[in-house]
């Protein structure tokens, strides 16, 4: 598992990461690390295509589908180093630690996408989330060549200099939010509470639903739309969990297809997908939506009805 290093950048770290102030672009000259990029089906990045100087193939071990090599990764740093603490790739790193605290993203797994415009920012995979700094984010576009199913080649703007890196298995999850309800953000959590409510609600169990309870008024339609009101009914599916992360890439799109105004997507024994307009709504959904699991889990361990007043 690539070794994250600490936030404060001690200086006496034993990390393998390069150690990089957060907001100081690299400026050695030497340094040839290739950034390697498809931006072919990215014209936006015209300027970044300028700056290639050399488009040579090389086999690359850690993320063997991607074909075209930029040879100065520092021409794109710019896409993860910014003061604005509000930068996806700064936020990604700060809702991670939060979300850690949480339960939700420990034991590496579990993350949030974020996607501004024509970018999408991505965590590494396989990594102490809590520990992820600006500069280890993926940025892709988000107009793809192929939609990055499990497999598939993914076009990108940017790679961490890190080797061995790779984006986060959610990707083509998140993208399904992305697509499919124009999402700007995605969060996937390994909260216990929605773990456990799969469970008590048993292997039959193809959705949980919920009523009369004041913080369903925080969740939208869709996860995108109208918040609900207090009487009505929220209907979250469930699909079976898979051996692989990405696997769940289908399952993830049936599942919304058949529940348009589902704002989330529960994985049994695994945890949860939920989506918004923006981090900000993504983030408060979720916490809403931990709140409600929480509370359903409780209520069925006392045999109180989940739908309804009485
Ligand atoms: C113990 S984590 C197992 C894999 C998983 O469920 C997951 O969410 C992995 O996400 P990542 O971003 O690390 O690829
Ligand atoms: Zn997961």
């Amino acid at each position: 598992m690539p070794n994250i290093p600490p936030t404060s950048q001690s200086s006496t770290s034993t990390s393998s990461f390069p150690d990089t102030p957060l907001r100081t672009p690299p400026s050695d000259p030497s340094s040839s690390s290739p950034l390697i990029v498809d931006v072919s089906h990215a014209p936006v990045f015209a300027d970044a295509i300028t700056q290639v100087k050399e488009e040579t193939e090389v086999p690359v071990a850690s993320a063997p589908h991607i074909t075209a090599v930029v040879d100065s990764l520092e021409d794109l740093e710019h896409l993860v180093l910014s003061d604005d603490p509000e930068h996806p790739a700064n936020m990604i790193p700060e809702l991670c630690r939060e979300f850690y605290k949480l339960g939700w993203v420990t034991g590496t797994g579990g993350g949030i996408s974020i996607r501004l415009n024509d970018h999408v920012f991505l965590a590494p995979s396989g990594v102490q989330k809590e520990r992820i700094l600006p500069e280890h984010i993926f940025v892709l576009p988000f107009s793809q060549s192929s939609i990055p199913r499990p497999g598939s080649k993914r076009d990108m703007l940017r790679i961490p200099k890190k080797l061995g890196l790779k984006e986060s298995a959610c990707t083509p999850l998140f993208w399904n939010a992305f697509t499919m309800r124009n999402a700007g953000a995605c969060i996937h959590t390994h909260s216990q509470h929605a773990v456990l409510l799969t469970l008590l609600l048993g292997k039959k169990a193809e959705s949980f639903k919920m009523s009369h309870q004041e913080m369903i008024k925080g969740v939208r339609i869709g996860g995108v739309g109208k918040t609900l009101r207090f009487f009505d009914t929220l209907e979250i599916p469930i699909i079976e969990n898979t051996a692989d992360e990405e696997d769940l890439t289908d399952g993830m799109a049936e599942a919304m297809r058949k529940y348009p105004d589902a704002p989330a997507i529960l994985v049994r024994r695994h945890g949860v997908y939920v989506w918004g307009n923006t981090w900000e709504q993504a983030k408060t959904q979720a916490e809403c939506l931990d709140y409600l699991f929480e509370m359903a889990t409780k209520m069925l361990s006392l045999h109180l009805p989940l739908v309804g007043d009485n």
